[in-house]
């Protein structure tokens, strides 16, 4: 039985301080971005870089979309990144089409933030390529500034200038553009986040959810190609951030901007995310709707990352392994070690004297039933001829039967997966 949850990570643990990240932020807006230093092979590669810096992809944005556009907003290729003797991204290739939302997500330090830094430029490029709009815009050879990509970015702390006025933070994205169009722009922007009548607010008087909202009217106004979101509601507590992704994902939708959004929230990256990457130790997992990785994971750790699961081992016999709830197929290997992962909700639960359908049920002794809202939570021990099973079901309403009693067990196993036993998870 697994019951692992990943904790927040803590600003502690960050590798770089906030001070830090706060003065590349201002200055990645202002156009002086401090891109961290790449190794001597590589600023030796610049020096005959081919990519121009000055080139810039400003006007990119879906609004300029012309017909013969690639289909690909952001492409990022065989990119990857080692900090001292150790590898963050390792050989990750993923792509994301204009207007759909991505979501990466795995445990902390999987490197999640790195590959966002490294698309947004903040983070020197090491091996790879990355396109934005078909055009490479850092490889071997160079790298465009983040100012000069077309990228929008929002992090965690929202970066709002202090001294600035909303409507001027908004403006700040805009600067080089006249000032009517950005005053028009930057109100239709805040209209959009629903944050047109605090135009004249300063940030210390706004709450974290609306200071989250002209972050992202900040990144959005200049109509950029490519949204880098970097844990965007997790300084937010749980209610305003169910209410404001629930926002930023409908405002996303309508802008039509490719959005990459890195989260260590599986439940978030399931709620917003057209797309899923999941990574771990530096390394793609999976990529795939929200419905292949939990439904079709590719291994155990997707399988267990996206909700709790009910691990059983057991040996593959005649196509299938046998569990204490019934068998469930697998083409692994004949004889080969096996663990079973059954999801809470694949185990439905029936009155014993209501079981009348299946011939013999599985019976299951209740340890416990707990209400969790929406759902109840029901822990079992069933019979496996040794010291008995401990699982847990997870039935829709208010299904609390007494401890001690005794229910009928059924499995989906559309919700079971079989994986090798020697998966690392
Ligand atoms: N500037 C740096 N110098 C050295 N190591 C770093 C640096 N930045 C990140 N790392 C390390 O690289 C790994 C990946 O870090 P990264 O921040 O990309 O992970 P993450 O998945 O975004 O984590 P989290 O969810 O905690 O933010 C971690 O082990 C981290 O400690």
């Amino acid at each position: 039985m697994d019951h692992s949850y990943f904790d927040e990570p803590s600003l502690a643990q960050r590798p770089w301080s906030l001070r830090t990240a706060l003065r590349e932020r201002a200055a990645a807006l202002l156009g002086r971005a401090p891109v961290r230093s790449a190794p001597s092979t590589q600023r030796s590669a610049r020096r005959q870089a081919h990519i121009d810096p000055k080139a810039s992809l400003d006007a990119a944005g879906p609004g300029h979309r012309s017909a013969s556009a690639p289909s690909e907003a952001l492409t990022l290729d065989h990119i990857r990144h080692r900090y001292a003797g150790m590898t963050a991204v390792d050989d990750v290739s993923l792509n994301i089409a204009h207007g759909e939302i991505l979501c990466l997500v795995g445990p902390s330090g999987c490197g999640k933030s790195t590959l966002l830094r490294i698309a947004a430029g903040l983070e020197a490029l090491q091996r790879g390529t990355v396109r934005i709009n078909g055009q490479v815009v850092a490889d071997d050879s160079g790298c465009i500034p983040p100012e000069r990509r077309g990228v929008g970015l929002v992090f965690q702390d929202y970066a709002l200038f202090p001294h600035l006025s909303v409507i001027d933070n908004v403006r700040f994205g805009l600067s080089g553009r006249p000032a009517a169009h950005q005053r028009r722009r930057a109100m239709e922007t805040l209209e959009q986040v629903g944050m047109g009548g605090y135009a004249d607010h300063f940030p210390h008087a706004l709450s974290g959810g609306q200071q989250q909202r002209v972050a992202l009217a900040r990144a959005l106004a200049p109509d950029p190609a490519v949204l880098l979101l970097d844990e965007p509601f997790s300084g937010l507590d749980a209610r305003l951030r169910e209410q404001v992704r629930d926002e930023t994902l409908h405002v996303l939708k309508r802008t039509g901007a490719a959005t990459m959004l890195v989260t260590h929230d599986p439940e978030e990256a399931m709620f917003l995310a057209d797309r899923i990457a999941l990574m771990r130790n530096g390394k793609l997992v999976q990529l795939g709707s929200p419905v292949d990785l939990y439904n079709r994971p590719a291994d155990g750790f997707a399988a267990s990352f996206f909700g709790e699961v009910n691990r059983i081992d057991g040996t593959v016999r005649g196509g299938a392994v046998d569990t204490p709830v019934g068998r469930v197929a697998t083409d692994l290997p004949e004889g080969s070690a096996a663990q079973v992962m059954i999801r809470p909700e694949a185990l439905s639960l029936a009155p014993l004297d209501s079981a009348g359908g299946a011939a013999v049920p599985n019976i299951a002794r209740v340890m416990a039933s707990r209400l969790l809202g929406r759902t109840s939570l029901v822990h079992l021990s069933i019979p496996d001829g040794r010291s008995g099973c401990h699982l847990h079901s997870r039935m829709p309403g208010q299904f609390l039967p007494q401890e001690e009693t005794h229910v009928a067990i059924t499995l989906d196993a559309r919700q079971a997966f079989v994986f090798p036993a020697k998966d690392p998870t």
